[in-house]
Formats: structure tokens, C-alpha cells, sequence
């Protein structure tokens, strides 16, 4: 039997291997926007890399010009993309227990490269079971969002190594009626849970029947003022709704983490797009994190779609990146292997966009709050001129 292809290690990979030279370069420059500097990985972090199997790349994204009248807010953020570290199989706490293992050496490693806050993928500490449409044992998992196993092991991390960690998990409201919620859980670098928010775009699409599990939130969009800057949260599907990120940057985001799952066959051609879109659009740094690996789960699930049941969504792609409001990008981490990026920010970056693009000023909240008022009521007629 033919054995399956292997994956694609990363776009950056493929284009280095064929293209060299001058053409390299230009392809790039159209590509990612400016050539971003390389930081420096220090030793301890490398061996780290080396020994516990995951890559690490970092950047510096600099200003357009250097402020008479404002210092640099600098900040540097770190990226985590893992695999499943046990069998879905395994008893959950092995399971769970093995990601955080793995994860605190990725988290070590952001902190000998100096990072002030980092995010994981969406629902980091267990498979993404919850698209399989098999509640036990995997409702089991979920957990407080203020004092749940997984919020206290991220505390004694933020504590440790003064940082802000931004952690998706799946919440169960204990305080009312133990009903779940997909929640990322915003951990300040002194270790107080600052706050959280839910998941607002629940998808209906292809295997991820994540609505079988929980509802929409109602957390609005929150923005969390830390020591480093201003954070928001758009979680996976959220992604596609230009308006989820646009009120996280009308309530002042800085930084946007979008921590996800997300296969290659649904949405692999979107994906350098929507987040460094949003960045563009909205005059903020966006910071894209997929999960990697396929995740086989013991009983087979189908979607009613026609296809065969199966027992794996297909394949996560990690390419997790950093998207700048000059439209700017860091290469992608690898698709097939865990990794860390981090990179540097200069936030005073944001408003010298908005005073060149005026892309906030010519945004005309007035004529679209009119329109999307009147699309909201049952009576709406689209606004079609016909030639008839
Ligand atoms: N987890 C999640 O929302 N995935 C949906 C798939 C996608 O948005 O690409």
C-alpha cells in the first residue's frame, strides 16, 4: 500500500528550496511586506528547543519613524503551537498532564527570549474533542475559568516568569448551572486572572460541530489593560467576522491574539489572509496561533456531510504568525512541528499607521450604525436598484 505524502513543512520552506536570490527577495518583500530583522535565540533557549523537540523563530517588527515626543513601548510576545502529547486514548489527566509538561518547557523558553506575554492555541490543554459530537469523557475536561486546574498551573507559570499568558480553555460555570463555554482565560504577569472572554462565533462547518458543546458568548469584547499593553482576544471562528475584530480595536486593543484550531481542507488559503487583514483594517498587531498534528479519536464521528465516518478532523496546520498594522508579517512557524515564535513590537507602531492610512478616521461608524440598524430589523429590503 502507498504510504500517505508527507506534509508540507512551510510555504517559507518551499519557496527558499526553488527560488533563490534577487527573486527570493522580491517574492518576499510582495509577500510579507518589509524584511523583518531576526533576534537573537539565546543558548539556554535553543537547548531547550533541541532537547524537547520544538522550533523557535523570533523578529522585530521597528517603527516607521523614530517619536520626538514618545519613547518606544516596546513589548515581545510568544507564540506556542503544539501536537497532543498522549493518545486520546490515555485517561484525560495523563493526557492533560503531558501537554502541560511539554507546554512549561515551551513557556521557558519564551522567558529566556524575554517574552512578556504569550498565547497558546485555542483550547491548548486537551485534543480538540469537541467537534466529535461524543460529550463523555470529554465534557469531563472542562473546568472553572478563575480556579480550574489548568487556570492555577497557568498562574504559577505567569508568576514565575512575570508574564501575561493568554489561555483557551473550555469553561464550566460552576456558579451557573455547569454550563460550558469555550473561554480564553487572560492571566496577568502577577498571576491574577484579569479577566476572560467567550468564544462569540460558535462554527457550523465541515467536522467542527463545536455548537454541540457550547453557545455563543457573552462576553462582548473585552479589552485587557496589562503592564505591557492592551489585549484582546478573538478566538478561531471569530476570525471570520471582520466585525468581532473591529469592536476589539474600537475598545482599544493594541494587540489581538486569535488562538485557534483549524484544519488544512477548510481553511489552509485563508489563513495568512484574515488575521493580517484585521491588523490592517483595524490599525492593531494581530497574532495567529493553529494547533499541529492529526488527532485520532477512539470512536468514529461523521457530520452528515457524505462522507465515511472517521475518526480525525483532518490535518491542523500550525503556521502560526504575527501580522503588523503596515501589513507586515513574520514568516509562519512550521506546519508539522511544535514551536514558539516570538516577536517584538513597538505599539507607537499602531498610531503611526492610523496617522498615515486614516483608515479609523474615514471609517464612517455613523452611515454603517444607520445601515446595520435597519439589516437587523425583520422588515429589511436589500437596497438593489433594478433595470426593470
Ligand atoms: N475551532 C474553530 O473555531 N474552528 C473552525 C474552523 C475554522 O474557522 O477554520
Amino acid at each position: 500500500m502507498a504510504s500517505a505524502k508527507p506534509q508540507t513543512e512551510s510555504v517559507e520552506k518551499l519557496l527558499e528550496k526553488n527560488v533563490k536570490g534577487e527573486d527570493l527577495t522580491e517574492i518576499k518583500r510582495i509577500l510579507y511586506g518589509k524584511d523583518l530583522q531576526t533576534l537573537k535565540i539565546p543558548a539556554e533557549a535553543q537547548t531547550l528547543a533541541g532537547k524537547h523537540d520544538f522550533e523557535i523563530q523570533a523578529y522585530k517588527f521597528g517603527t516607521i519613524f523614530k517619536e520626538q515626543l514618545r519613547t518606544p513601548r516596546i513589548v515581545r510576545v510568544g507564540l506556542i503551537q503544539t501536537q497532543i502529547v498522549r493518545p486520546t486514548s490515555d485517561p484525560l489527566k495523563e493526557q492533560r498532564e503531558a501537554i502541560y509538561d511539554h507546554v512549561a518547557k515551551i513557556v521557558e523558553a519564551a522567558a529566556y527570549c524575554g517574552v512578556n506575554i504569550v498565547c497558546f492555541q485555542e483550547l491548548w490543554p486537551y485534543p480538540f474533542a469537541f467537534c466529535t459530537r461524543e460529550k463523555q469523557p470529554w465534557c469531563e475536561l472542562a473546568e472553572s475559568a478563575e480556579d480550574g486546574p489548568t487556570t492555577q498551573f497557568v498562574q504559577k507559570l505567569s508568576r514565575q516568569y512575570n508574564m501575561v499568558i493568554v489561555s483557551s480553555i473550555l469553561e464550566r460555570a460552576e456558579n451557573l448551572e455547569d454550563i460550558l463555554w469555550n473561554t480564553t482565560v487572560v492571566v496577568s504577569n502577577s498571576g491574577r486572572v484579569l479577566g476572560k472572554h467567550r468564544k462569540n462565533h460558535i462554527p457550523r462547518i465541515g467536522d467542527f460541530n463545536e455548537s454541540h458543546y457550547y453557545m455563543e458568548g457573552d462576553t462582548g469584547h473585552p479589552v485587557f489593560q496589562t503592564q505591557f499593553g492592551r489585549i484582546a482576544v478573538n478566538i478561531c471562528f471569530g476570525r471570520h467576522h471582520p466585525l468581532n475584530w473591529l469592536m476589539f480595536g474600537v475598545n482599544g486593543a493594541e494587540i489581538v491574539f486569535n488562538p485557534s484550531a483549524t484544519v488544512a481542507p477548510l481553511s489552509e488559503p485563508l489563513w495568512g489572509i484574515e488575521a493580517r487583514n484585521a491588523a490592517i483594517a483595524n490599525g492593531y498587531f494581530t497574532a495567529a496561533i493553529n494547533r499541529v498534528g492529526t488527532e485520532t479519536f477512539p470512536n468514529e464521528f461523521s457530520t452528515g456531510d457524505g462522507l465515511p465516518p472517521h475518526r480525525d478532523l483532518k490535518y491542523f496546520y500550525g503556521s502560526s504568525y504575527v501580522a503588523a498594522p503596515d501589513g507586515s508579517r513574520t514568516p509562519g512557524l512550521s506546519r508539522i512541528r511544535d514551536g514558539l515564535l516570538v516577536a517584538e513590537l513597538d505599539l507607537n507602531l499602531n498610531r503611526q499607521v492610523r496617522d498615515y492610512t486614516c483608515f479609523q478616521m474615514t471609517q464612517r461608524f455613523d452611515l454603517y450604525a444607520e445601515s446595520l440598524a435597519k439589516v437587523a430589523q425583520p422588515d429589511y429590503k436589500p437596497q438593489i436598484i433594478r433595470d426593470n
